[in-house]
């Protein structure tokens, strides 16, 4: 399903209210994180209503998609320190709780076993919230990564590297590896939201309505997921059929959103 909205702002608000809602139903419920400017506003917002109307967020727990190898959590540019900063300094979610990726684990493949078993053990995502790289990637899982991939290491693409060096003093300065989750990881959770805002994001959009389920561009594995919303603001949407975006904004129109 599509839903898309006129401003960046107001479909970050339905992100949140989608996460907030998964709390509010389920105060156990295990939630997947992401990263990226685009989540940004959705955790401001987040953080926001949660101050003004509290939840118990004391049985929750929290996974996020991806981390740098070799940055350690105190890095700016770490997940670890951006997930800090944004939301988990600012909410009462238990330490022990909250999990990354570590990108300084010493035994590197077996953290990542250990993180989908993690997964697996809490019963699987009830939520996972995501972005999307302008090669399509979801998490940190790049063109050509196998649909059943669980927790890994990857070599992030020159593009990937690229697009994130507006974070870093230097481009040289991007890590070349990442751990992520698995697409399978991902697709096991039981409801899924992407995302995207930004003209920098409309091409991706428009390839991945169009394409079938295609390892060149790890997002179209949401294809096979019963429970997806694609959240665009109108600029992510630009190339996006007419009468997808006319029928998406339609669906909001009728009150049918949170
Ligand atoms: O929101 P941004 O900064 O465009 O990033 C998009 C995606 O790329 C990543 O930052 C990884 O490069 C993801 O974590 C994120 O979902």
């Amino acid at each position: 399903m599509y839903k898309i909205f006129n401003t960046a702002g107001e479909a970050s608000e339905y992100t949140a209210r989608r996460l907030l809602n998964q709390i509010r139903l389920n105060p156990r419920a295990s939630l997947g994180f992401a990263t990226g400017s685009t989540m940004e506003p959705v955790y401001r917002f987040l953080v926001k209503c949660l101050k003004r109307d509290p939840l118990d967020l004391s049985q929750l727990t929290t996974f996020n998609l991806d981390e740098y190898i070799g940055l350690s959590r105190g890095h700016a540019q770490s997940y670890r320190y951006y997930m800090q900063h944004h939301l988990f300094n600012k909410l009462s979610i238990p330490e022990d709780k909250v999990n990354l990726p570590d990108g300084k684990a010493t035994d590197v493949s077996r953290a990542c076993h250990a993180y989908s078993e993690a997964i697996e053990a809490v019963g699987g995502l009830d939520f996972q919230l995501l972005g999307i790289g302008s090669n399509g990637h979801i998490g940190f899982n790049e063109p050509y990564t196998c649909f059943f991939s669980r927790t890994h290491v990857v070599e992030l693409s020159e593009q990937t590297r690229l697009d994130n060096g507006r974070f870093f003093a230097n481009k040289k300065d991007v890590p070349t590896q990442a751990i992520t989750m698995g697409i399978q990881d991902i697709l096991d959770a039981k409801e899924i939201v992407l995302l995207a805002t930004g003209s920098k994001k409309a091409a991706v959009m428009a390839d991945l309505y169009r394409s079938a389920a295609d390892v060149a561009l790890p997002a179209s594995a949401l294809k096979q997921h019963g429970n997806v919303t694609f959240v665009l603001d109108r600029e992510a949407a630009s190339l996006l059929p007419r009468e997808v975006l006319g029928e998406a904004m339609g669906i909001e129109k009728t009150g049918l959103g949170l």
